[in-house]
């Protein structure tokens, strides 16, 4: 489904990404792993057309992902969540998923102006999914509710919701159990691993959470300073010297 080769990204004198690859098979959980700063984020905003790369190249389902326009990306079937969460605070949980939905929206500006029937037909499918989803994800409690003053770990459920509202057949998690108590960690692999299956989707986890890691992948791809120093099951990886010197450092 995806195949990375070779990708570069540079920010003045740092290089981020230094010719990293790496393929992710149709159905596949892969977790990227790394100490701070290896290049996990830049990977994902490489993937979502918010940076451009230096060199390399990027094919999702047989396409140059990196000709795509930024606004493509949800269309093409790509979702994320964001690790700071991309929620609008004063919307209700319902809207913010809604905004998830809208990429499937096909009703132009004038219609959309106008509030035409086609519009208003439209908007209640939208709303039909939305409501699935939150279902899905135990979110219709507070549905109605601005996401600001919801417990972190159901504004995580959100994030996730508003991702998987836009029907995405790639989905890529920022960190998506960073800061939750270890049983909510646990209920959102559950959840994860239910979805995954229904929906028949494909993942890329970044997450400094090792047990999530390890109980959820199907594969681990290590970064370190933008390179890739392992990669392979998340039993082998964990046990992998260059993996554990790259979280520990050298001994003194
Ligand atoms: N827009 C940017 N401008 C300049 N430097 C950047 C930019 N984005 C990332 N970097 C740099 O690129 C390197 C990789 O950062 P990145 O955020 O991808 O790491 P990460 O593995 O996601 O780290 P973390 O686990 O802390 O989120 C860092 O040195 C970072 O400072």
């Amino acid at each position: 489904m995806l195949e990375v080769h070779d990708l570069t990204v540079r920010f003045g004198g740092i290089t981020a990404l230094d010719g990293v690859g790496f393929t992710v098979a149709q159905g596949e959980m892969v977790g990227l792993i790394g100490p701070n700063g290896a290049g996990k984020t830049t990977l994902f905003n490489c993937l979502t057309r918010r940076y451009d790369a230096d060199a390399g190249s990027v094919a999702y389902e047989g396409r140059n992902l990196l000709a795509a326009p930024p606004h493509a990306i949800t269309r093409l079937g790509i979702a994320r969540t964001f690790q700071n969460l991309g929620l609008f605070s004063r919307m209700s949980v319902r809207d913010n998923v809604l905004v998830g939905a809208h990429t499937h929206g096909r009703a132009g500006f004038w219609s959309a102006a106008l509030w035409l029937p086609v519009l208003r037909g439209e908007e209640a499918g939208l709303r039909r999914a939305a409501d699935e989803v939150l279902e899905r994800l135990g979110l219709t409690a507070v549905a109605d509710h601005p996401a600001a003053g919801l417990p972190f770990g159901t504004l995580k459920r959100v994030e996730l919701a508003r991702a998987l509202a836009a029907r995405p057949r790639l989905l890529l998690l920022d960190e998506p159990v960073n800061g939750l108590n270890q049983a909510e960690v646990a209920e959102f692999a559950a959840t994860l691993r239910a979805i995954r299956a229904d929906l028949d989707l494909t993942v890329i986890v970044v997450e400094h959470h090792m047990g999530f890691v390890m109980g959820t992948c199907d594969r681990v791809v290590c970064l370190d300073f933008g390179r890739k120093i392992a990669e392979g099951p998340p039993e082998e990886v964990q046990r992998d010297p260059a993996v554990i010197e790259a979280y520990l450092g050298t001994p003194a």
